[in-house]
């Protein structure tokens, strides 16, 4: 049994941490919305919950299901394939395939029609892509990556195929399943997006929440996917999961160790797994998963204004494939550019120089890294060794260690409150003047104020309209800890 419950599951024990320390209270809040808009469930583990505050929630939680169920949105699929071309429409704005009994209702809303056999079976081009950027980034794979993906998945001998968080790789699986009759592989799809059952059958869809390991169609969905894991002994299966970026690495491992335990042959024997996700997530991926590796190869987005293929050429990806298998088994194609390292027994970038100090490839980003002899390691060749923080950092970043000063002086060994050439001094001898001081000195206050609130606009302004942070993409700096 569960603590507390949200309308997507149990919810997750979260503590502030401030430099690895914990710090304040401990609370459970929605483990899949990082944004007090989309979800606000919110709970003190310490507070006290009042029966009727527990009623109301789950009744919350109640008009909070979707308003129709996987099976009823199968039935509505059989029945919306058996009708002509010309009766078959799609609700954009409901993003909902419509039976002609319900086109009064969507009168005044936008809607696609004559809906093809072939759009049905790419429901990740029909349906918009999630693009709330805290909740549910539903960055989709550009097809040369997908197709690279499968062909990869094809070739290392796999038939089945669990997708979690992998859309586009599942349609690309069913629609050659149903096309080509030699083709072999299968595939389950575990989604938070709901708008998939209106396309899938149970047992080729489940709703699901990777952050904690919630099956929302309950036992039965749970079984169909522990089924799905186990047929013909688990030989040949694979795991692929493209989750949201935005952190909370642990509560996806731990989920994806549920999910592999629910396969688990022996205990030396871990499924296959490709957990696709941005480089500088290594250390963390491997701190829960130390048999995994990173590759090299740089998946593409469609819908993602950074990750894609751009117009002038190829843009530099950084979400990488972190697998438990064999690196050297991992062939990536050399017409991109990729090479074998016969040194490290895998495939890397083609920037990616073997470093004769470090005996490995150590390029993270696909451009060429440089050797530090004063840190011992390659680094960014955009980066220089610093002798005051004494580590290699870029030129112009602020040194950790010496004193930031005070703002409103910029001299050291004091802070704003503190600064001499504002506050009226308690000392006899000044107060003298005190008056006069102090009214220059709210003078003072007030403008510095006003000049804060300034930059502090200014700044708004241009972190809204900058890109998505470089290093977790779309979610800054995630201090909190999950507590096992
Ligand atoms: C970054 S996208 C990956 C899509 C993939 N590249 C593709 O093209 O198939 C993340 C996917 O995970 C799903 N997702 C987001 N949050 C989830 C959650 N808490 N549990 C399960 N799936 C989730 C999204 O709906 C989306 O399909
Ligand atoms: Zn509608
Ligand atoms: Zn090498
Ligand atoms: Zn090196
Ligand atoms: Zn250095
Ligand atoms: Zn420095």
């Amino acid at each position: 049994s569960y603590n507390y419950v949200c309308p997507l599951g149990p919810a997750l024990l979260f503590v502030k941490t401030s430099q690895g320390k914990e710090e304040g209270r401990r609370f459970y809040a929605c483990s899949a919305c990082r944004d007090r808009r989309d979800c606000n469930f919110f709970q003190w583990e310490d507070e006290k919950v009042s029966e009727a505050r527990l009623a109301a929630r789950e009744e919350y939680n109640r008009n909070h299901q979707p308003s129709f169920t996987h099976r009823q949105n199968v039935e509505r699929y059989e029945n919306f394939v058996l009708l002509p071309l010309s009766k078959r429409r799609f609700c954009q704005e409901c993003q909902q395939l419509l039976l002609p009994a319900e086109w009064e209702k969507h009168s005044d809303h936008q809607f696609l029609c004559d809906i093809s056999t072939a759009q049905l079976k790419s429901p990740s081009q029909l349906l918009y892509p999630l693009e709330n950027k805290k909740t549910n980034a539903q960055y989709l794979f550009a097809d040369r990556s997908c197709q690279f993906l499968l062909d990869l998945i094809i070739d290392l001998g796999f038939r089945q195929v669990l997708c979690v968080g992998t859309p586009r790789l599942h349609e690309k699986i069913q629609s050659k399943a149903s096309q080509e009759e030699d083709f072999r592989v299968r595939s389950l799809l575990l989604d938070i997006d709901f708008r998939y059952s209106q396309f899938y059958t149970e047992d080729e869809f489940c709703h699901y929440n990777m952050f904690n390991h919630y099956f929302f169609g309950g036992e039965a969905s749970c079984e169909t996917c522990r089924k799905f894991l186990c047929q013909d002994n688990g030989e040949r299966v694979i795991m692929v999961t493209d989750p949201p970026f935005g952190g909370l690495v642990g509560a996806l491992a731990s989920s994806f160790k549920k999910l592999m335990s629910m396969w688990k042959k022996t205990d030396k024997e871990e499924m296959p797994v490709f957990w696709i996700f941005p480089y500088f997530f290594e250390s963390r991926i491997l701190d829960y998963f130390p048999s995994f590796s990173m590759m090299d190869y740089q998946v593409d987005y469609d819908n993602h204004a950074l990750y894609k293929y751009g117009k002038t050429g190829r843009r530099q990806s950084p979400v990488r494939i972190f697998t438990n298998l064999t690196p050297s088994m991992i062939v990536l194609p050399v017409e991109e550019g990729y090479r074998f390292c016969a040194i490290c027994q895998r495939y890397v970038s083609s920037g990616n120089q073997h470093c004769e100090i470090c005996n490995s490839c150590t390029s993270k980003d696909g451009r060429r890294w440089k050797h530090c002899v004063l840190c011992k390691k390659c680094v960014k060749p955009s980066w220089f060794h610093c002798n005051n923080c004494n580590c290699c950092a870029l030129q112009n970043h602020t040194c950790e260690k010496t004193d930031a000063g005070c703002f409103v002086c910029g001299k050291a060994g004091h802070k704003r409150s503190t600064c001499p050439s504002l506050s009226c001094t308690r000392t006899g001898r000044e107060k003298s003047h005190c008056t006069v001081f102090m009214a220059s000195c709210l003078f003072l206050r007030c403008g510095i104020f006003f000049l804060f609130l300034l930059v502090f606009q200014a700044l708004s302004v241009i972190w809204s309209k900058s890109p998505p942070c470089k290093i977790c993409i779309n979610e800054c700096h995630i201090n909190y800890f999950i507590l096992p």
